[in-house]
């Protein structure tokens, strides 16, 4: 029900964007990036997503072709030939390539989702800065890092912002939109659109570090972690009580363990390093363990939980 309320929203709504984006690069295609190629080539715009790794994209086309079967399935229910056209047609719009420089150079706008490292975040916009059109928009979907740092490599500071998608990026209907201390009033503008072409709803906040949701999801998280690491309640237990009673989808360990108790580690250890006095970023030793023994969640098989590796 919801992606077919975001997928009719998609398609009525996409020709808002028709004189400023057509064409989006995506830059990473691993868990995020793939999940925005998905949804920009739902919204009729043509892709090139893009990785150092080949083995990636074809792994992220395999990925997206699965979950817009899913849509499909749902949404054309009664006409699966109208489905297949569907699927065909929005796979159709997404290439690949390996090579950032030439798929900048016909972007409208660049999304950034690659690995959570400003020193490697710096040495690819700084060569998309040189490549791509004047009138080219770069964005990060960063999660914690700040977007004013990532940008001061670059010349058109006016065009640069922060696009941060929720994962599974299909079905959070969420994108935060973050204005940098020289992003322009008409690459908010265009930012804002876009994000509602794509079937989001948008919310605005400014460069502060993990912005509206993380800064308030990864301390949640963190507690959480810290009342398990004490010993004052069970993994599951904690989860349960956070699900039955607070109504949240997941429980926060297991949420953790969604999300990557790496990233998690990553984005706290980055936080406590720029605010040491802040007590809520502080390390977790159990969480560094984890993380030191290859247990990062899902992804890995094991975390708080065990799970089944894909
Ligand atoms: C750290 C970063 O910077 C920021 C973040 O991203 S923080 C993390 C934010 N994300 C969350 O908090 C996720 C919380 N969890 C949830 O919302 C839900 O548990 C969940 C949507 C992941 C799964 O939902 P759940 O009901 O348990 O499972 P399931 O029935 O399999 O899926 C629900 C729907 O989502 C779809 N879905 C699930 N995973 C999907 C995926 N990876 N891709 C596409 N569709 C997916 C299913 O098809 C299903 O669709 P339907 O309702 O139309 O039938
Ligand atoms: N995982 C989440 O829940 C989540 C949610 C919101 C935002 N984010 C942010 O999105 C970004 C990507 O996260 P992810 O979870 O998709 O990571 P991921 O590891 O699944 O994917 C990153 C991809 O980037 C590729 N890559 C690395 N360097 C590259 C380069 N120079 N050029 C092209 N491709 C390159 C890697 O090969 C990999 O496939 C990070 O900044 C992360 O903080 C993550």
């Amino acid at each position: 029900m919801n992606q077919f309320r975001v997928l009719a929203r998609n398609f009525s709504s996409s020709s808002a964007l028709q004189n400023t984006v057509k064409n989006v690069t995506v830059i990473g295609g691993g868990l995020m990036g793939s999940g925005i190629a998905q949804v920009a080539a739902q919204a009729g715009q043509n892709v090139t997503l893009v990785d150092v790794s080949s083995d990636v994209l074809v792994k992220a086309q395999k990925s997206i072709g699965g979950n817009l079967s899913r849509v499909a399935k749902k949404v054309y229910k009664d006409k699966p030939q109208e489905g297949e056209k569907f699927v065909s047609e929005s796979l159709a719009r997404i290439k690949t390539a390996t090579d950032p420089v030439q798929a900048a150079a016909s972007a409208d706008l660049v999304v950034e989702a690659i690995v959570e490292n400003i020193g490697v975040k710096h040495q690819l916009f700084q060569k998309l800065d040189e490549a791509a059109p004047a009138h080219t928009i770069l964005a990060s979907n960063t999660s914690s890092l700040s977007i004013n740092d990532i940008a001061s490599v670059v010349k058109r500071k006016d065009k640069f912002g922060g696009l941060h998608f929720f994962n599974p990026v299909p079905v959070m209907r969420l994108l935060e939109v973050v204005r940098g201390a020289e992003t322009s009033d008409a690459t908010y503008k265009t930012m804002m659109e876009w994000g509602k072409a794509v079937g989001k709803t948008c919310i605005t906040c400014k460069d502060t570090p993990g912005f509206v949701v993380n800064r308030l999801l990864v301390p949640y998280i963190a507690e959480a972690v810290r009342l398990f690491e004490r010993g004052d309640a069970s993994a599951r237990d904690i989860d349960i009580a956070m699900k039955l009673g607070a109504g949240y989808p997941m429980g926060p360990l297991e949420l953790a363990d969604y999300v990557g108790l790496d990233t998690t580690k990553f984005i706290l250890d980055g936080w406590h390093k720029k605010y040491p006095q802040e007590t809520l970023f502080k390390p977790i030793p159990l969480v560094d363990k984890l993380v030191s023994e290859g247990k990062f969640g899902v992804k890995s098989g094991e975390g708080f939980y065990k799970y089944e590796k894909k």
